[in-house]
């Protein structure tokens, strides 16, 4: 950077530190003025001496301020700045007064004394023996710490990086980056392969190296994963792995026999395909397959008893007459020790789980219900009257370190769950890995009624379950079909038919809730969305246009995309003021108002509950991803931003967790999957026909209870009717349901 520039000085005070990130306030004193340094600073003390890079910054109510970019540290070398430095409290147990006199005793010798010679700290009045060796110890752990540090500086490590990574390994820091970085990305958030990789580089291992190249081959088959496989093919892996990593295919197969025999990865031959995979999705397929089809064997005979006569009943009580499907589901609910129902919007899901849910606990079964997002456990108890929690709370997920990424299951094996019959809605949005965790906590003898739409986009973690479960023809489905005549009134719920059909839907149909808005130019799709969202929609229908218009898109890049739909739309919904702060973090920027959308689970994150007069009448813990709120404030002193969500949860973020945050003016298809909204629009105009296939349309029309508009192009509509090939998703849980049943049968 041109305006870059050095200064030094000693730190008399730290104002403020942010203990996570390093991110530091301090007043350094340089030659002749006191001078105010912002940024990443670890482990930093009065009394030390700082040599700073960085420039000059104002800020709109502090005023100058220096920005820190890179620094070098020096312990101090004056008896002042030494005693000023241990009163500090960067030793536990030393204080001003004890600081003084050990600096009276051993002068500009302390810090070494310290070091080396701990013992001789009796020497001053008030230190015992244990006292000296808890002193020396601390100091000696600090001395580890920044050597740590400055030497990943060297490589290029950022210091905030630096810190998770000395956090994670100790004194094995330098060890361990100079032996094999590569376990840095196994073991440390937000490092991946290709970073790892540059460290590898600096340090001199070789391309060759067999740590590189099983680094990366996990690298490529964790990437395939996040796209939703469970494994890939092996010639394509062989393959991949030689482009990235430019070593032999003889390198790579060795690499693979070596993680082969350490357990990371499973090889197979199925059928005519010879499969790798990563072992957990491996051990997930496989349970999951053991697990459902012993499940599925244990049949309640006793129930099936006399059930025609007790729906009769029913349908007395309840004043319905359900239809033969919705008969066919409630009767083998009764029975079945697993049991699929599947269909479309307005197909009487709700209805047949609340029948079944009636004649279960008219015998006295416990019943339990959950569902995989919390809108989606929400909405299924709405439905149903009673508790529903998101499948994590149900199994009592818990954290095993203290940076919550260890997650475990309470509820397992030991101690499943007790209930005589488990009922999960929208379980297309399940992942092999959940479904593994659920099952391992389901007993023998509970039963499972799985619910859900097999047409919506497969979950967004790797697996296909509930297409897999149903394909194999080994689990009960039930298929209801026909649409009922009060959702047959909806143009939406009659279009999302269609489109799963083939067909095309039926637009801007009179008094209908269904618009098609012909725009052949992107730029015409925008501004008929800013027109849509500001004025067309509340004056129409007397919506909030933050809250109740939700448009959906099926990309995040491009001018139709997410990002730059969100910047034009914060512009138009909520453009700047004097009276609104602002939060710039990384390269978005937040301000108050704003609608955001939570982006991944949070479960330790504190919540409150305010009523109208600001007393506080509840709270808890955690956000999930998919969670949409509004910004209510931003304080830059406390480096907070405050989101309420739902109206009625309110969040305190710090500035560092700002990156679970993202505007949501505008969201993916893909990230919309279990959410309703009132009104949706779908801008529709062009994209890779990988992407805009029927799946997605359906899936983004289905998430509209009361209104859909499209904007864009007919042809690009009708192509992505016409475009049945989904993406394929290379999972075995279907196969392997297949091999346990003929082996058990
Ligand atoms: N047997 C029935 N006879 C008459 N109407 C029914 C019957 N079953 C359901 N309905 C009605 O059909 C509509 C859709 O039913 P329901 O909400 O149960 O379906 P769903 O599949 O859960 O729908 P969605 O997925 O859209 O929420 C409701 O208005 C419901 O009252």
């Amino acid at each position: 950077m041109d305006n870059q520039i050095i200064i030094e000085g000693t730190i008399e005070d730290i104002i403020f530190r942010n203990e996570e990130n390093g991110y530091t306030v301090c007043s350094i004193q340089a030659k002749d003025e006191e001078i105010v340094c912002v940024g990443t600073l670890l482990e930093a003390y009065p009394g030390e001496t700082l040599k700073i890079i960085g420039s000059w910054v104002t800020h709109p109510i502090y005023g100058n301020q220096f920005q820190i970019d890179t620094y070098e540290k020096t312990i101090p070398k004056t008896e002042d700045g030494i005693e000023k430095y241990l009163s500090s409290g960067v030793i536990k147990g030393i204080g001003p007064a004890l600081a003084r006199r050990i600096v009276e005793k051993f002068g500009l010798d302390t810090l070494r004394v310290i070091e080396e010679e701990w013992e001789r700290l009796e020497e001053v009045k008030g230190i015992s023996r244990q006292k000296a060796l808890q002193i020396g110890e601390i100091f000696h752990e600090q001395r580890e710490l920044r050597r740590a540090i400055l030497f990943l500086q060297d490589y290029g490590i950022s210091p905030s990086y630096a810190l998770k990574i000395y956090k994670q390994y100790g004194e094995g820091t330098i060890e361990i980056v100079k032996s094999n970085p590569y376990r840095l990305a196994e073991d440390i958030f937000g490092i991946g392969f290709k970073m790892a990789d540059q460290i590898a580089e600096t340090v001199g291992i070789g391309e060759d190296s067999p740590h590189r190249i099983k680094a990366g081959i996990k690298f490529i088959l964790n990437q395939y994963s996040n796209n939703g496989h469970t494994y890939m093919l092996r010639e394509h892996l062989i393959q991949a792995a030689h482009e990235l990593l430019g070593v032999s295919y003889e390198l790579i197969e060795n690499a693979l026999i070596e993680l082969q025999v350490y357990k990371q990865i499973w090889q197979e031959k199925m059928e005519d395909i010879e499969a790798v995979y990563l072992t957990p999705f491996y051990y997930a397929e496989m349970n999951t397959a053991r697990r459902l089809i012993d499940l599925a064997m244990m049949k309640d005979e006793v129930q099936s008893k006399g059930i025609e006569k007790r729906i009769d009943r029913l349908e007395k009580e309840k004043r319905i007459k359900l239809a033969p499907e919705q008969r066919q589901a409630v009767k083998e609910a009764m029975s079945e020790g697993v049991l699929i129902i599947t269909g479309g919007p307005g197909t009487g899901k709700t209805t047949t789980i609340n029948s079944i849910i009636s004649l279960l606990e008219e015998e006295g079964y416990d019943v339990i219900l959950a569902a995989p997002t919390g809108r989606a456990a929400k909405r299924m108890s709405e439905a149903t009257g009673k508790e529903a929690s998101t499948i994590h709370r149900l199994l009592e997920i818990t954290f095993l370190e203290e940076d919550n990424k260890k997650q475990v299951f309470e509820r397992n094996e030991e101690r499943p769950l007790e209930a005589d019959v488990i009922i999960i809605d929208e379980v297309s949005m399940v992942d092999i890995l959940l479904m593994n965790s659920l099952l391992k906590a389901v007993a023998p003898g509970t039963r499972l009624i799985f619910v859900g739409d097999v047409d919506q986009l497969p979950s967004v973690g790797p697996g296909n379950v509930l297409k897999d479960m149903i394909r194999s023809e080994t689990i009960k489905v039930v298929r209801l079909t026909e649409v009922f005549r009060q959702a047959r009134e909806s143009a939406i719920v009659m279009n999302a038919h269609r489109i799963n059909k083939g067909e095309y839907p039926v637009l801007n149909e009179k008094d209908k809730d269904f618009f098609f808005m012909k725009r052949s130019i992107q730029d015409e799709v925008i501004e008929t969305i800013k027109q849509l969202v500001k004025k067309r929609l509340p004056a129409f229908t007397d919506c909030d246009s933050i809250k109740d218009i939700q448009i959906l898109t099926p990309m995040r890049k491009g001018s139709l995309g997410v990002e730059s739909l969100n910047t034009v739309l914060q512009q138009t919904l909520n453009p700047p003021s004097k009276k609104k702060r602002e939060k710039e973090y990384r390269m978005t920027l937040f301000r108050e108002g704003d609608k955001v959308m939570q982006i991944k689970n949070n479960y330790n994150i504190p919540w409150k509950i305010y009523n109208d007069i600001g007393m506080r009448i509840d709270e808890g813990v955690g956000v999930f991803n998919g969670d949409a709120g509004n910004i209510q404030e931003i304080d830059e002193e406390a480096q907070t931003l405050t989101v309420l969500f739902d109206d009625l949860k309110t969040v305190e973020y710090d500035f560092s967790q700002l990156d679970e945050l993202e505007l949501a003016y505008a969201v993916t298809i893909h990230k919309s999957q279990g959410s309703e909204y009132p009104i949706v629009i779908i801008p529709i105009h062009s994209g890779p026909p990988m992407l805009m296939n029927r799946n997605l349309l359906y899936t983004a029309v289905t998430r509209a209870k009361k209104l859909v508009v499209i904007v864009g192009l007919e042809s690009t509509l009708h192509r992505m009717v016409d475009n049945n090939r989904e993406i394929n998703r290379y999972s075995s849980l279907a196969y392997r349901l297949r091999k346990i049943k003929e082996l058990t049968s």
